[in-house]
């Protein structure tokens, strides 16, 4: 199958119903070619962690369509969009997400064991070079600083080699070098895995990076010139 990356169409999400209804997302339309770095911003409520909710088959849309290298991430059975997710979707949380007692090769480890990625799954150790945290392998969370536990949690991401990569505001707690550092990271990252990137920032500093930045206003995505 030809591998044509994220393809969200007229998708809304509408939570709750009569007059409480919330438009989280209202008429998307968005396509990420794999190796594009695509950047949205937005104020708070926006439906950005919406959009990413829904493109990685967390969330069932209220309608439109979403696929992933043309398979449909909307099915309504919830196992069959966490198989989709384990083999083609990784993530990437504000502050890394990793779990505190492993050290840092295990944190990769644990996933592609528990996931069941057998031969498909990267190697820990090579992931942790690409990442630059090779001399760091065996530390813990608490011994890695917030720039560092950000690279392990890209490896993390990168484990199960994913055509689609979701970050949600990962410069949230990272100082400005550090922030450029990861966003710079994830750019070429994206560039030589071949995977369709979509990260959610309000740091407007690290968009020169990326591919291209859509807004996100009341549910509704707007590309910025
Ligand atoms: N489970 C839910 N039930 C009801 N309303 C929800 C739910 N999840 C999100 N919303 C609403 O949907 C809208 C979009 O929320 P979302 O979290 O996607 O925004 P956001 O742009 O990510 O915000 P932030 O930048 O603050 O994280 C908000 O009005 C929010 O209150």
């Amino acid at each position: 199958m030809t591998d044509t990356g994220l393809v969200m169409r007229g998708v809304t999400l509408r939570f709750g119903d009569g007059d409480d209804t919330v438009q989280a997302l209202d008429g998307v339309d968005l396509t990420v070619a794999p190796g594009q770095f695509v950047a949205v911003v937005g104020p708070s409520g926006a439906g950005k962690s919406s959009l990413l909710a829904v493109a990685g088959g967390l969330t069932v849309p209220t309608s439109g369509s979403v696929t992933l290298a043309g398979q449909d991430m909307t099915v309504p059975s919830a196992r069959a969009r966490a198989a989709l997710r384990r083999e083609s979707v990784g993530f990437v949380f504000q502050s890394g997400n990793l779990i505190p007692a492993l050290t840092a090769v295990d944190q990769i480890r644990l996933p592609a064991r528990f996931g069941g990625l057998g031969s498909r799954a990267r190697d820990a150790v090579a992931l942790l070079g690409e990442v630059g945290m090779a001399q760091k392998a065996n530390r813990r969370p608490h011994q890695l600083s917030g720039g560092e536990r950000q690279r392990v949690g890209i490896a993390r991401a990168l484990v199960n080699r994913p055509r689609l990569l979701l970050v949600d505001e990962p410069t949230a707690a990272l100082d400005r070098t550090r922030s450029h550092e990861v966003v710079e990271l994830l750019a070429r990252e994206t560039k030589e895995n071949d995977v369709a990137t979509v990260m959610v920032t309000h740091d407007h500093d690290v968009l020169r990076h990326c591919t291209t930045v859509y807004e996100m206003i009341d549910g509704r995505l707007m590309p910025v010139p």
